[in-house]
């Protein structure tokens, strides 16, 4: 499970890297979306409990931005091959975004094979991920966008699911309330509904 984060405040970064910690979600993938990104990316790279990349990722320039802030990984929508370039020049593991076997093709053309399909209750949920991997058997998907608890397991069931991204368990309603305690059950219970330790 990999929570999709929008922080309007780089100040909320620390508390909620505190939450997803004692949820026993050690990760989080920062989106650019809003102007505290990056000093949010830094503050959970700083804590070094947990694994933080950059999501929304849209130019060369993001991207650079993102890997000197501290994100371990990138995440981009769509595939942009400067962004992609970029990630590959650092060292950095870039998931570009793919909806269609063109754009799979395009990361496999790139040497890349995990995508994040996006967004995928939209595009055709699991069924659409099934057709997708009969022919590209070595590539990995990371179904985001849509998904709720009640289809995780429908996504995991998949072998070509490496992972799911989601907002659910850190809603902007919960950080603007700084809900801490309960971003923290949600992440718990994203994590039983995984099939991770409860
Ligand atoms: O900004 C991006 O590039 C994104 O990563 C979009 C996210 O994938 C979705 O916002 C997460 O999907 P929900 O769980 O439906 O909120």
């Amino acid at each position: 499970m990999l929570p999709v984060v929008v922080l309007d405040d780089a100040r909320q970064a620390d508390p909620l890297g505190e939450a997803l910690v004692k949820g026993g979600l050690p990760a989080a993938e920062v989106t650019l979306r809003t102007a505290a990104g990056l000093d949010a990316i830094a503050a959970l790279a700083g804590r070094g409990d947990l694994t933080v990349g950059a999501g929304t990722v849209l130019t060369a320039e993001q991207a650079e931005r993102a890997v000197a802030a501290g994100a371990r990984f990138v995440v981009t929508p769509g595939f942009a091959p400067n962004v992609v370039r970029v990630c590959q020049e650092a060292g950095v593991p870039v998931v570009p975004g793919a909806a269609t076997a063109t754009e799979i093709q395009m990361a496999l053309d790139a040497g890349l094979n995990v995508v994040k399909f996006f967004p995928a209750q939209q595009l055709g949920g699991p069924a659409m991920i099934k057709a997708l991997a009969a022919p590209f058997r070595e590539v990995r998907f990371i179904p985001t966008g849509g998904i709720t608890p009640a289809v995780i397991t429908d996504y995991l069931a998949l072998p070509a699911v490496l992972a799911i991204g989601a907002s659910w368990m850190v809603a902007p309603e919960l950080i603007a309330g700084e809900q801490w305690d309960e971003i923290t059950a949600r992440t718990r219970a994203a994590v039983v509904a995984a099939g991770g330790p409860a």
